[in-house]
């Protein structure tokens, strides 16, 4: 008998909880950004939620200067989150979950030096073996360790690592294999007592009921470790999305650390968010890379089946396309009170449709607006011609037919038409060989303002 056919929804129709958890250790880069972005896309595009986690247990690196910054640039983008924590405020939850694997036997100590296990780890790969750690601690009786500790040596302890299959149906990279006997035992706990970033990581996934982790694919064997440190505490672990790194334009890798092609340094550059979002949301898919002006275009665009498995690489140049082409799609509400903040209250809806197509960011607008109220200093390439203009400009008011109607009695009045008329007439008006549309500009400009320029005077 053939199967029933059945309907599947197009889209995963559970709402998704994800995270974003950036470590406080530098700005965040367009990497980073492209995570959050992605996580972000996911939880709306599922009708979910978002949180932000500050993986901050690493005080020697990371600063509350950066974790500002973090949320403030996320906020920036428009990634607004749902749910707020720290994991420095957590600490007690990771030590409850460290005793509950000392219980069960699954977290040892060790007293291996690191030059202890350099050796180690050298003279296994020197017979062409993995270098896992070969698990003498285990051996240790309690005199044993007793011993170890009156001389004073502290120990660093390990999750063991159970054999067989460790599997997951990876969002983006499909099927992933692990068997639990490849994987080192991974130290969760440092010698000074500090638990490394895992074990919050697993609690943290656990306790907020995240469905789906979203991360870098820098985290895929970390993440074989994590489902067993996830069962080793009751607690099923969420599905996966490992997405591709993305590499600067030469290739390289990005770190936050060494302060790699910032969110902040672009936005410096005067990059709308849009522009940003336009391209890291569709960098590495199957979609083409095309201005969008809402986060929600995209998340409605979003699927993890269009994702790759290459490397992306960022290029600056395409994002100032992109930004350009977003200005220029731009709606005048959009922009109001950014043109206001910079000194262009002026700037109404009809002189932003003027201006907005002339912009590669928007402060540019500030220029070509000084082009409209001047001063202006005229250029005077045909004296008789602007005299000829001055002499057939028509009365205000001014609109859109303005300019078509005016050269079209300059031309008839001197025989002067095409380029060699419209360049006269726009260096006059302007001072510049290019910029917005005369038929635009001109009512901005203004009667007495026009006639003073084709006299020849700043004004
Ligand atoms: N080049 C990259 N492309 C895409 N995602 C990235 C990139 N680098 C890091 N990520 C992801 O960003 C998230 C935050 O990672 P993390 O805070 O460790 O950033 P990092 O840049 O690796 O930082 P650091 O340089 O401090 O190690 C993780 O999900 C990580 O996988």
């Amino acid at each position: 008998m053939s199967q029933p056919m059945i309907a599947l929804p197009a889209t995963d129709p559970t709402p998704i909880v994800t995270r974003f958890a950036p470590s406080p250790t530098g700005l965040l880069h367009v990497g980073n950004v492209r995570t959050a972005l992605v996580c972000w896309l996911a939880a709306r595009a599922s009708g979910g939620r978002f949180l932000l986690r500050l993986d901050d247990t690493d005080t020697e690196r990371g600063s509350a200067e950066f974790a500002a910054a973090i949320e403030q640039d996320l906020l920036w983008l428009g990634l607004g989150w749902d749910g707020f924590s720290r994991q420095s405020d957590r600490t007690g939850r990771y030590q409850a979950a460290l005793d509950r694997l000392k219980q069960s036997g699954r977290l040892y100590p060790c007293y291996e030096t690191a030059e202890e296990l350099e050796l180690k780890r050298k003279s296994l790969l020197a017979r062409g073996l993995p270098p896992l750690y070969d698990r003498a601690a285990l051996a240790l009786t309690d005199a044993d360790r007793a011993r170890l500790e009156a001389e004073g040596h502290r120990p660093h302890w390990r999750f063991r690592m159970a054999d067989g299959p460790v599997e997951w149906q990876d969002k983006v990279r499909g099927r992933v294999h692990f068997e639990g006997r490849d994987i080192s035992d991974p130290v969760l706990v440092r010698e000074d007592g500090r638990a490394l970033y895992h074990i919050g990581s697993v609690v943290d996934d656990a306790e907020m009921g995240i469905t789906l982790v979203v991360r870098g694919e820098d985290h895929v064997a970390n993440t074989a470790m994590h489902i067993q440190l996830a069962e080793a505490l009751g607690a099923v672990p969420p599905s996966y999305a490992h997405t591709s790194l993305i590499a600067d334009a030469e290739g390289h890798g990005l770190s936050k650390r060494l302060g790699s092609l910032s969110l902040r340094s672009l936005r410096g550059e005067g990059i709308e968010p849009m522009a940003v979002a336009s391209l890291l949301a569709k960098l590495g898919t199957s979609d083409p890379i095309e201005p969008r002006l809402s986060l929600g275009q995209l998340a409605a665009e979003f699927d993890f089946a269009k994702f790759s498995r290459t490397t992306p690489r960022f290029d600056p140049a395409e994002l100032q396309r992109l930004n350009s082409r977003i200005l220029h799609e731009t709606p005048y509400a959009a922009v109001r009170d950014r043109l206001a903040a910079l000194g262009l209250g002026a700037v109404d809806e009809a002189a932003w449709a003027v201006l907005r197509p002339n912009l590669q960011r928007l402060d540019d607008a500030a220029g070509w607006w000084r082009v409209v109220t001047g001063p202006v200093g005229p250029v005077v390439a045909d004296a008789a011609l602007l005299e000829a203009a001055a002499a057939v400009l028509p009365p205000e008011p001014w609109g859109d037919a303005t300019w078509g109607e005016w050269t079209a009695a300059v031309r008839d009045r001197t025989g002067i038409k095409g380029k060699p008329l419209f360049l006269t007439l726009r260096l006059a008006l302007t001072g510049l060989d290019h910029g917005p549309e005369l038929r635009g500009l001109l009512p901005l400009i203004g009667r007495e303002r026009v006639a003073a320029r084709l006299a020849g005077r700043a004004a």
